[in-house]
């Protein structure tokens, strides 16, 4: 203020009488509280009062230092210093307040101080009740991030249906534990895709995930393959011996596939390991401890195997842990979608063809099919198409016949092969089928009759969807 303002002012002020000033103070809602160089409360407005909830009269004269000793007046009392915008609490009255307090000089000396402060306890407490109900709303919004959220290990199986993802959930969710998993589910849906997700999601990830197609190994040589076997346990037996594929997962996870296809006996041995949790090698008389995680997967109907006496119920309560069965395509027809796209994306940059897209047509056909063979089948038969489209767009003449409805049976020799690759494909297949009739089922038998590989045989097995 200017030496001629101040004047103004004192001029005003002298032509008021004090009540009128006191008045004026009343009517702020902020508390205005002065006192001397003792601490002496010598001014309270009313707003302090009702702050109090005593009458003004009550608090003069009352010493603040006794009432509340950490008080920012009293600290400005002591230091000389201005306080501005502080927050503390007043434990006499068990509320915070924000305010400030100034020094009153005269002649260089303070003879008391001034303190202009509001009552936050509202706004404290809705504060922190909004802290606590944005905690509350952290913590469920993790729970729900958790809930629907896949561990990076689980991006590669595509699916966004509802009862597939609740199962993908769910194996995320025992991915992060040790138990024996058992995935059900037709041929081709994903059961070694999900195996994978699971070790690749488990603490044992950096250890090796071991595949053994039980049904592509034969019986008498699956035992070796399993536990491995010493040097001289047969003719024929390594020098040095073998480790088996148990011994190889040792630390990571051992994935035993067509587990529907073991035979009794070797179920026996199986149960053995899963109980004891050790191994010996054919031929040897140590005993190796095993620290694995056991996922086995089948598309057998246990349930029926184990009425017919062709599976062993100790051994599926043991495998049976946790069971995760896969829906069919067919139940899912809503991913085919997003994993056709997945396929051509695929397909595409290998052909050099990035855009190819699925036609509207083309699309309809994939939806109406019903996919026995599962998503295998739905690879092929858009690796096929994207060799045929040659241009951007997948029509439906580039699907099979079957699929669009011309033919009864997939691979039945089309009675104009349009490709040379189709018609050896179509002849490959009935040939396959052919032979396991007339081997009344008995895979060994027809592959023999074929007079190809095992693996060769598994191979076209899954390949023509048989
Ligand atoms: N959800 C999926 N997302 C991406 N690819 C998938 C999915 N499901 C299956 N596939 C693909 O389909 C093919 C068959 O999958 P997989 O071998 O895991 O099936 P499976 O159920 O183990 O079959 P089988 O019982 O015949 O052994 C694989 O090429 C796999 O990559």
């Amino acid at each position: 203020m200017t030496v001629a303002e101040n004047a103004v002012t004192s001029k005003v002020i002298t032509q008021w009488n004090q009540k009128i000033l006191f008045d004026i103070l009343d009517t702020i809602h902020d508390v205005v509280l002065v006192i001397d160089s003792d601490t002496t409360i010598v001014y309270a407005n009313k707003a302090y009062a009702e702050m109090l909830g005593v009458p003004v009269p009550k608090v003069l004269g009352r010493r603040l230092d006794m009432i509340e000793p950490e008080a920012a007046l009293t600290q400005v009392q002591r230091t000389g210093e201005v306080l501005h915008n502080r927050r503390s609490y007043l434990s006499s009255l068990g509320i915070d307040v924000v305010g400030s307090a100034f020094p009153l000089y005269e002649d260089d000396k303070v003879i008391g101080s001034v303190g202009v402060f509001k009552n936050m306890s509202e706004v404290v407490r809705l504060t922190e009740e909004l802290r606590h109900t944005q905690g509350v709303a952290d913590y469920l919004q993790e729970q729900l991030n958790e809930r629907d959220a896949l561990p990076a290990s689980f991006q590669e199986y595509i699916g966004q249906n509802s009862g597939l993802r609740e199962i993908l959930l769910l194996a995320a969710k025992v991915a992060r534990t040790d138990s024996t998993v058992l995935i059900r589910g037709e041929s081709g849906v994903g059961k070694e895709v999900l195996a994978r997700a699971i070790h690749n999601g488990s603490r044992r990830s950096s250890k090796h995930l071991i595949k053994v197609n039980c049904a592509a190994i034969p019986e008498n040589l699956l035992e070796s393959e399993l536990f491995g076997y010493e040097e001289g346990a047969f003719s024929g037996a390594k020098k040095g011996g073998k480790m088996g594929k148990f011994e190889l997962a040792q630390g990571g996870t051992i994935f035993l596939d067509e587990i529907g296809d073991m035979s009794l006996s070797m179920q026996a041995k199986l149960l053995r390991v899963l109980q004891e949790r050790e191994i010996e090698r054919v031929g040897g008389d140590k005993t190796i401890k095993l620290n694995i995680r056991v996922v086995a997967a089948t598309n057998k109907d246990l349930d029926k195997m184990m009425d017919e006496g062709t599976f062993r119920r100790d051994l599926y309560y043991r495998l049976n842990i946790v069971p995760l069965t896969l829906p069919p395509l067919r139940e899912r027809k809503d991913d085919i979608p997003a994993l056709a796209g997945y396929y051509l994306n695929k397909y595409g940059q290998q052909l050099d063809n990035p855009a190819l897209t699925l036609s509207r047509a083309a699309l309809n056909l994939l939806q109406a099919y019903d996919w026995p063979g599962n998503v295998r089948e739905l690879q092929n038969v858009l690796e096929h198409a994207a060799i045929l489209a040659g241009g951007k767009y997948i029509e439906p003449q580039h699907l099979p016949a079957h699929l669009q409805g011309e033919g009864e049976h997939a691979g039945t020799v089309p009675e104009r092969p349009s490709r040379l690759k189709e018609a050896v494909s179509a002849i490959e297949r009935e040939l396959m089928v052919s032979a396991l009739k007339n081997a009344n089922g008995n895979r060994s038998q027809a592959m023999r009759a074929l007079g190809i590989s095992r693996r060769a045989f598994y191979d076209k097995l899954k390949l023509y969807n048989l």
